[in-house]
This record gives structure tokens, sequence and C-alpha cells, in this order.
């Protein structure tokens, strides 16, 4: 046995086009995945996880080509494939984007989806053992008793009854539906599954039951999958590595143990402290996410994730709190795009004596992103406190351009390249760029 991926992934990317005017014409693209790669080991549980709309749902079906991938490279050496070598031009015989429509047949047998909501991928009609029986019946197998046989079994092995097989989809719960797409899923012997947040939409206590089934059949079936979801917690459950998901690009990769314990990217590190401890005095947690993620259409410059960053670098010459600073560049931004506005702060200001002052508003606008009173930089206090007088002028471009001057970061001017941490444990990130280019041994590689 080699010790070659079930899949490995390289540089996939899935944009989709955005059209406008009469002729329909291109002009621009939704980067919902944006050169993205991974390997996953036989038998290895890899979580893909991110926020809602940081482009996992889309990577799950380009790889497994429900859509068809941008750009890019999906390697499956599963299902008798494996051992295979590159061509002399390069390119790789099991490479899932240049199938054949007879490959991605027989692909499709070996790579199994299971999505979110198992309700609406059944057949209300249909009973539920002839929904799993009919994928062996596509699949060539003619024999009926044969088939019935194998679907009885499987039933038994997801913690069904073989008596269900000629039960409808409404006779069960939720839990139950995802054991049966569990049985679908399994019932041609695939190499690879594919779960797209498969426990999100049951209860807690249903979602435990779910994921150790998984955890089994996964042993019992000799498994690899690829686990998407977006919960942190689930993740820490299920997968032997974890992926880290922002905006189109993987931001971290390590070993699940090593990235619980050591985030090295502040989005792992923000993602991390939104799982609820049972402590409520616990010191875990604290860096708060706001804001959604931002369109792909548009991403930010340099590291995406700067704009939402609590670690966002400060500039040479620049030392100040670093919740200051995240407050600064947010106020920066808002007023670059117009969203401050004075007069409306003015009139929410409640005073018990005597009207709202400038000083009133000031101190609301400090408060509101989270600026300390009084920045211990006096050139920073000074430029604040300028653009906050000229905000107050209703000079809302010179405050504006003042702040975009003044206040910048090299984490949106500069692409971060990837650093290694360990042999298995990759992150992206400037802050540690410096770490890695002064470390021992960096200039022997
Ligand atoms: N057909 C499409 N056309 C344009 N943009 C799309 C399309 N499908 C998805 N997107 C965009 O791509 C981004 C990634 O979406 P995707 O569904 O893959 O994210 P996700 O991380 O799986 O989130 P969720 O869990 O909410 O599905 C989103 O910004 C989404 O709006």
């Amino acid at each position: 046995m080699t010790d070659e991926p079930i899949l490995s992934v390289r540089d996939l990317k899935k944009h989709y086009p955005i059209r406008k005017g009469i002729f329909n014409r291109q002009v621009g693209a939704a980067k919902a995945v944006d050169g993205i790669g991974f390997d996953i080991a036989p038998g290895e549980t890899l979580g893909l996880v991110g926020e809602s709309g940081c482009g996992k749902s889309t990577a799950a079906s380009s790889v497994i080509r429900l859509e068809e991938p941008t750009a890019g490279e999906v390697v499956f050496n599963g299902n008798g494939r494996g051992g295979a070598s590159r061509d002399s031009d390069g390119t790789h015989p099991n490479d899932v984007t240049e199938f054949s429509d007879a490959e991605l047949k027989r692909f499709r047998r070996g790579a199994q989806m299971i999505f979110q909501d198992p309700a609406s991928s059944f057949d209300p009609r249909m009973t539920v053992g002839s929904a799993v029986a009919e994928m062996l019946e596509v699949h060539g197998m003619s024999d009926r008793h044969r088939r019935r046989a194998i679907v009885e079994d499987l039933l038994e092995r997801v913690g069904l009854s073989a008596e269900d097989y000629d039960r409808y989809p409404h006779e069960f719960s939720g839990g139950q539906k995802q054991r049966i797409a569990l049985a679908r899923a399994l019932v041609l012997n695939p190499d690879l599954i594919i779960a797209d947040e498969p426990v999100s939409a049951l209860d807690v206590s249903i979602q435990a039951e779910i994921l150790s089934l998984i955890d089994d059949l996964q042993t019992d079936f000799d498994l690899s999958l690829l686990f998407i979801s977006h919960d942190m917690s689930v993740i820490r459950r299920i997968c032997d590595r974890v992926a880290v998901m922002y905006l189109g690009e993987i931001v971290e990769v390590g070993p699940t143990d090593e990235v619980f314990a050591d985030p090295q990217h502040p989005y792992t590190e923000a993602l991390l402290s939104s799982i609820p401890t049972p402590n409520p005095r616990s010191t875990v947690g604290g860096i708060e996410l706001a804001g959604t993620v931002p369109s792909p259409t548009n991403p930010p410059s340099g590291c995406r994730f700067h704009t939402r960053c609590h670690r966002v670098i400060q500039p040479d010459g620049v030392d100040v709190d670093q919740s200051d600073w995240r407050g600064i560049l947010n106020f920066r931004d808002r007023v670059a795009a117009g969203q401050v506005d004075v007069e409306s702060i003015r009139e929410n200001i409640v005073v018990d004596d005597g009207p709202t002052s400038d000083d009133h508003v000031r101190a609301q606008l400090r408060t509101e992103f989270d600026i300390d009173e009084r920045i211990g930089d006096p050139e920073i206090e000074g430029t604040l406190q300028d653009a906050i007088d000229r905000l107050l002028a209703g000079d809302d471009e010179a405050a504006a351009e003042l702040l975009s001057d003044r206040f910048t970061t090299p984490c949106a001017e500069t692409v971060p390249e990837r650093t290694v941490h360990s042999p298995d444990h990759e992150s992206s990130c400037l802050r540690h760029e410096s770490e890695q280019a002064t470390a021992p041994g960096a200039a022997d590689d």
C-alpha cells in the first residue's frame, strides 16, 4: 500500500461570473473558491470549517463536480484508481476535473455526498428502502432480492431496522433521515464521503448520535471523509485534521488537536473563541468576530481577513493598544463608506441636564467604536481628534481622507505567504512571516 492520498486538491477555483446589461456582459466574478488545496489520506477525516459564505459548499460541490470548477486539479485515487502516475504532459489520469462522462459516473460511485437537509433529498412517494436500493440498480445490480438484502443489512448498520425498508421518508425524524442518507451514501461502497453540514439541522443530542455513527461507519467501511461544518465543536468531535476557510481561501490547516491547542491564524482564534463553554467565567473566548464575511466579488486587498482581524498589524511607528487600533480602523472604514452620521448619533444621546454638546458626540463615537477616551500616542490621538472635528463640521470627505491617509496597515497591502509551524501545520498570516525569516535554519532551506 502506498501512502498516496485518496483525494488531492490543488489550486481549486470556482468563480461565478457576474453579468449585467442587455448584452449580459461579464462585469466581474464572485470568487467563491479562490485557489484552495488539501490532501485527504485513506481513512482520514479532514474538516473544512468557516462561517457561512466562506465557500465551503462551493468547494465541496466543485470537488465532486456537481459544479464545474473554474480551475485547478482534483486527483481521486480511490475505488481502484490508486497507483497511477502523472502523464508526460504533467496531467494526472485521476484528475476528476478532466473526467469523461463514463469516468465521472464511476467516480460518483466512489465518492458520495451527504447534505445538511436529508428531507429534501428523498422522494416522498418512494419507500426509503427503494431510495437506497435505486443506487444499486442505477449502477447495474439487476437482482432485486440481492438489492433488498444489501439495503436491509445497511439499514441495520446505520441503527435502523430491516423493516424500515418499506416505510416512507415522512415516517422518520430528522436524525433518522440522516441515518438513511448515510445508508444511501454507503451502499455503493465508496472510499470517500463528502458531508456538507450533516448535523447542523439536528438537535444537539441527536447531533452527538449521528457524529458517533459517522465515526463508527468510518472505521467499519474504511472511509475517508471531507467533513464541512461552521461549528468548531463539531469539527473537534470528528476530524483528524482541520482546514480553516475564509473568503475562498484556506488560511490554516493542521491536526485538529494542534489547531485547537495552538491556533496560528487570528480567524481560527476567533472561530475557537465562539465555542460556547460550560463555564461562564471561563477566560477562553472574548474575541468578537464582528460583521459578516465580505462579498467574494470584491474581496479585501492583501490578507482578506484584515477588515475583521483583531490582530491586524500596526504600521511602523505606530504602537497603540491593539483593541484601539482595531477600533480606529473600523472607524476609518465606516467613515470612508459614509456610514457615520454624527447628527443621528447626536439625536440618540440622552443627556440628563442641558443640550447635547459636541463633546457628548465625541465620547459617544469613541464608545461605539470601542476606542479609548484618550490614545497614548499623541500623534494618533491628534489625527483622530482632527477627523472627528471634521465630521462634526459636516466635512465627511475630508475626515475620510485624513483617516485613510494616516491609518494604514501592512495587512491590506501584502498577501500573506504560507508559514509552516510544524510538519503538518500551516497558516497564512503576515505576522508569522518575519518570525519565519528569522527562525533558526530558515536560510538553510
Ligand atoms: N451561483 C452563485 N453565483 C454567485 N455567487 C455564488 C453562487 N453560489 C455561491 N455564491 C457565493 O459564493 C460564496 C460562498 O458560498 P458557499 O455557499 O459556498 O459558502 P458556505 O461557506 O458553504 O456558506 P453556507 O454554509 O451558508 O452555504 C457566497 O458569497 C455566495 O454568495
